[in-house]
């Protein structure tokens, strides 16, 4: 069988796997229970048939199951890109005020493959970073491996800031620079009009380049080495009111159906050959991350000691001075 026939042969055993008419509804790992894809169903069949080929592409290269941790800052859309990757509402949206209070993890399978993807609360408090989110989030991946970071953040904002920095640090904190490899910067509210009659995909990739920017310098990382791998930018529309090509599929003003792109884009991560972020003991206390600045910590607070001392020590001599050059005038 040719390398051609050998595809076409995996796609479709992979297709009837996939078929509708699976017998059970859920199914038992361990003490963990996974339904079954129904929201698979609700994808126009035109999106259905390039997630198969997609999914099918992830069978040969061996990965069954693919964890997606999806972060950012408070009310950027991560819950609703959740829900529309999924194609359920599995999780809460909330227009007024941030909702998830913790992290939670949505696990479906179809056709022997299972997606989990993690929801997080937002990453900001009060105009900083939640160090009190982050230690949450880590707690609740102790143990677990994530493939994929889905970086989300809106499209339709216009400035970067010293904040989106400080998330960018403390994520490249807590979970090392690698993680970086295995990222993908996902845009919401992309059905926009671009301000100041500016092109549509200029305007993306005005605001990709920026966000992007930000990430190689919140991640310390050299220019070089950025420039070595890249961060795929996803754009998505997950509002009811986004528009449709003539298959019913949901798509962008630039007119790509954008649930099949986001998910090419993340079989493309899951497979770069770089190593999926495992999250264990060791980085959960920092020693495996890029946290190990904190080891200095003690060193710098002997020295700060020090030079208290010496700074006393010499007010103290200088009274002494004081004290007996007046002494002197006295006499
Ligand atoms: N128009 C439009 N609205 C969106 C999009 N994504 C999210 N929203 C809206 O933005 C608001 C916040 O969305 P969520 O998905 O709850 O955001 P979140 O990041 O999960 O928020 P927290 O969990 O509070 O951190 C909701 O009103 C959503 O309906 C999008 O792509 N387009
Ligand atoms: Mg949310």
């Amino acid at each position: 069988m040719d390398t051609q026939n050998f595809i076409s042969y995996s796609i479709s055993t992979f297709r009837n796997q996939l078929k509708p008419n699976s017998s059970h509804k859920r199914k038992s790992m361990g003490s963990l229970l996974i339904r079954e894809w129904a929201g698979f169903q609700q994808f126009p069949p035109a999106t259905q048939n390039k997630l198969i080929d997609l999914l099918a592409k992830l069978k040969q290269e061996n990965v069954n199951t693919l964890t997606i941790l999806v972060m950012g800052k408070g009310g950027v859309g991560k819950s609703s890109t959740v829900n529309s990757l999924i194609g359920e509402r599995v999780v809460t949206v909330n227009s007024f005020q941030s909702e998830a209070l913790r992290p939670v993890m949505v696990s479906r399978t179809k056709g022997g493959f299972t997606l989990n993807i993690i929801d997080t609360p937002g990453l900001v408090e009060a105009g900083y970073v939640s160090y009190q989110a982050l230690q949450l989030i880590k707690g609740f991946l102790l143990n677990k491996t994530i493939d994929v970071l889905l970086y989300v953040d809106r499209l339709d904002a216009y400035r970067v800031d010293d904040l989106d920095k400080q998330i960018i640090k403390a994520i490249t904190g807590s979970f090392g620079r690698d993680i970086w490899h295995r990222s993908l910067l996902v845009l919401t509210h992309a059905q926009l009009c671009p301000p100041d009659e500016l092109n549509y995909d200029v305007y993306s990739s005005k605001r990709s380049e920026a966000l992007l920017k930000t990430i190689r310098i919140g991640a310390r990382m050299r220019k070089q080495d950025f420039q070595d791998f890249t961060i795929p930018v996803v754009l998505v529309e997950n509002s009811g009111r986004c528009n449709k090509n003539e298959s019913d599929e949901k798509i962008l003003p630039n007119g790509d159906a954008w649930i099949p792109s986001m998910v090419k884009a993340i079989t493309d991560v899951a497979t770069n050959k770089s190593r999926a972020i495992v999250v264990d003991k060791k980085l959960i206390d920092g020693s495996g991350s890029d946290e190990k600045g904190k080891l200095w910590i003690p060193a710098i607070l002997g020295l700060q000691w020090l030079l208290v001392k010496m700074i006393e020590r010499a007010i103290k001599k200088d009274i002494r001075r004081d004290t007996i050059a007046k002494g002197n005038r006295l006499y």
